[in-house]
C-alpha cells in the first residue's frame, strides 16, 4: 500500500481557512447574575457620569474651603455644624459663611461646599446648643470632593462587544443598570472520541487499551474559549459507525470535534469519511508539532474538526484552530497572546516544523524565565497539565539553549492580533 503523502501548510494559513467559515451565532439575554465568562454582544457606553454627582471620600465636615484660608494651629477657624447627612441622603440646607455639615462617605456634596475635612483633624466642640468645629489648618477648593464624572463620563465607551464578562465587567454593567445583558449565544461543538481502543473514564484498565481523555479535555477548553460542549461519546474505529455518528451531528450541532483516526493508520476513518460525505477539506497537514494530522472539513457552511487522538496534539490543535473559530465569531479576541521569555533550559531538538512546546513561564525579579513541561512527545497528558504556556519555535530550526529567547504564547491571555504569519 502507498500511503498518500500529505502537503503541509503554515499554522497562519490553516486559521485562515478556519476563519472563512464562521459560526452563525445569535444574540441572546442572559440575567447578570448568570452572565460570568459569557461574551457580551453589545457596547457598554456609560449614559451618566460615575459619579453621578460630588461625593464624599471620607466621613467629615462639609464646609467652604474660603473659611478655612486663616487657619493655623495658632488660631483655629471655628465653623458651625448645621446638619448632618449620611450615603443617600442629600443636605436641605445650603452651607453659607462659617458653616460646615457633618457628611458620610458617599454622600452629595451639600450646595455652597467646596472641601471636605476628615473627622480625624477636626476638633468637634459645642457652644451654647449649637455643634461647632474647631480647625487649625486650611483646606484647597476642591479638595477631598470625589468630583462627578471622576472615573468615568458620560458618554465614553466602556466596554466593546466581545469582551468576555469578568467580575470588572459585571461592577460596570450593573453601575449603568444592565439587569439584563446581551451576550452571544454559546455555539454547541459536538464531541466524538474514536478509538477501539478507548475506555470510559470509570472503566478499570484492561490490556491494549486506554481511557479517553480527550474528549473531556476538549470539552473542558471549549468551555474556556466560551463554547457550549456536548459530549456524544466514543466510537468504535469502525467505517459505518463513525460515518453515520459524524453524518447525523454534523446536522445538530454548530460545529463537529472528533479525535483521534486522521493519520494514515489502516484503521484512520475520518479523512474518508470527510470525503464520502461529499465534505471539503480544507486541509490534512499543518507543519506544526505536535498537532501535524490535524484535518479540518467543511460542510454545507459547517465545520467538522478532526483533531489528532495523541493528547497533546489534540490539545494544541483545540487551541490553534478552534479557539479563533469560536472566539473570532463572538467577536473576541480569538488568540493567545505572545510575549517573549528566556528559555531556561537546553531543547536540543532540531524543529523541521513549527513546534509548540507545552511550557510553564516563571517571572523573577532577573526576568521572565520559560520551562518544558513533561514528557515533549505528541502523546503526552502530563506535558500539557502542568503547562500555562507554549514555546513557539519556529520551523526550520536546529536546537535552541538555555539563555535563548524565544517566543512564548500564554494560555491565560487572549489577544486580537494574530501571532502566525501567513
Ligand atoms: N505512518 C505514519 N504514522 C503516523 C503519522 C504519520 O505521519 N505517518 N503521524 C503520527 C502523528 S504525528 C500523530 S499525532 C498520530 C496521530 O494519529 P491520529 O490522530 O490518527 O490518532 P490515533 O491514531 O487514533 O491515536 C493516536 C494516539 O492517541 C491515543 N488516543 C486516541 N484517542 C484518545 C483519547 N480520546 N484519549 C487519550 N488518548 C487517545 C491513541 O491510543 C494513540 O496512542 O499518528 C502518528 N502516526
Ligand atoms: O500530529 Mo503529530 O502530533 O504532529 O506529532
Amino acid at each position: 500500500m502507498v500511503v498518500e503523502r500529505r502537503k503541509p501548510i503554515s499554522i497562519g494559513e490553516a486559521v485562515v481557512r478556519v476563519l472563512q467559515y464562521p459560526l452563525q451565532l445569535e444574540v441572546e439575554h442572559v440575567h447578570i447574575g448568570t452572565s460570568l465568562d459569557r461574551i457580551l454582544a453589545e457596547d457598554v457606553v456609560a449614559d451618566h457620569d460615575v459619579p453621578p454627582f460630588d461625593r464624599s471620600p471620607y466621613d467629615g465636615f462639609a464646609l467652604r474651603a474660603e473659611d478655612t484660608r486663616h487657619a493655623s494651629t495658632d488660631s483655629p477657624v471655628t465653623l458651625e455644624v448645621i446638619e448632618e447627612i449620611g450615603a443617600g441622603q442629600v443636605a436641605k440646607q445650603k452651607i453659607e459663611a462659617g458653616q460646615a455639615i457633618r457628611i458620610m462617605t458617599g454622600a452629595a456634596i451639600p450646595e455652597g461646599a467646596t472641601a471636605v475635612s476628615m473627622f480625624e483633624v477636626v476638633k468637634e466642640t459645642k457652644r451654647d446648643t449649637k455643634a461647632t468645629i474647631e480647625l487649625k489648618r486650611s483646606f484647597k477648593e476642591g479638595q477631598n470632593i470625589a468630583k462627578q464624572g471622576e472615573d468615568t463620563e458620560e458618554g465614553s465607551m466602556l466596554i466593546q462587544k466581545g469582551t468576555i464578562i469578568t467580575p470588572g465587567v459585571i461592577a460596570i454593567l450593573s453601575t449603568f443598570g444592565y439587569s439584563n445583558v446581551s451576550v452571544w449565544r454559546k455555539p454547541r461543538i459536538g464531541i466524538y472520541a474514536t478509538g477501539t481502543e478507548l475506555l470510559d473514564i470509570d472503566e478499570p484498565l484492561q490490556p491494549g487499551k486506554i481511557r479517553n481523555s480527550n474528549a473531556y479535555m476538549i470539552a473542558a477548553q471549549i468551555r474556556n474559549m466560551g463554547g457550549e460542549p456536548v459530549y456524544l461519546g466514543k466510537l468504535a474505529d469502525d467505517f459505518q459507525t463513525c460515518f453515520e455518528a459524524v453524518k447525523s451531528s454534523i446536522e445538530v450541532y454548530d460545529a463537529l470535534i472528533t479525535t483521534g483516526g486522521v493519520s494514515v493508520g489502516d484503521f484512520d476513518y475520518l479523512p474518508d469519511i470527510y470525503q464520502e460525505l461529499g465534505a471539503r477539506t480544507l486541509f490534512n497537514k499543518i507543519a506544526m508539532r505536535p498537532g501535524s494530522v490535524t484535518t479540518v472539513a467543511e460542510l454545507n457552511g459547517k465545520l467538522l474538526f478532526g483533531l489528532s487522538g495523541n493528547p497533546s496534539a489534540c490539545f494544541v490543535g483545540g487551541e490553534l484552530l478552534v479557539r479563533p473559530f469560536i472566539l473570532k465569531s463572538m467577536q473576541s479576541n480569538p488568540f493567545l497572546a505572545k510575549t517573549r521569555a528566556t528559555l531556561s533550559k537546553d531543547f536540543p531538538k532540531p524543529n523541521p516544523f513549527t513546534r509548540l512546546v507545552r511550557s510553564q513561564v516563571n517571572y523573577s525579579p532577573k526576568g521572565v524565565y520559560v520551562t518544558p513541561t513533561g514528557l515533549d512527545k505528541s502523546s503526552s497528558v502530563t506535558a500539557i497539565a502542568e503547562a500555562d504556556a507554549f514555546i513557539i519555535l519556529p520551523g526550520g530550526t536546529r536546537g535552541f539553549m538555555a539563555g535563548d529567547e524565544v517566543d512564548v504564547m500564554l494560555f491565560s491571555k487572549e489577544s486580537s492580533s494574530n501571532p502566525w504569519e501567513v
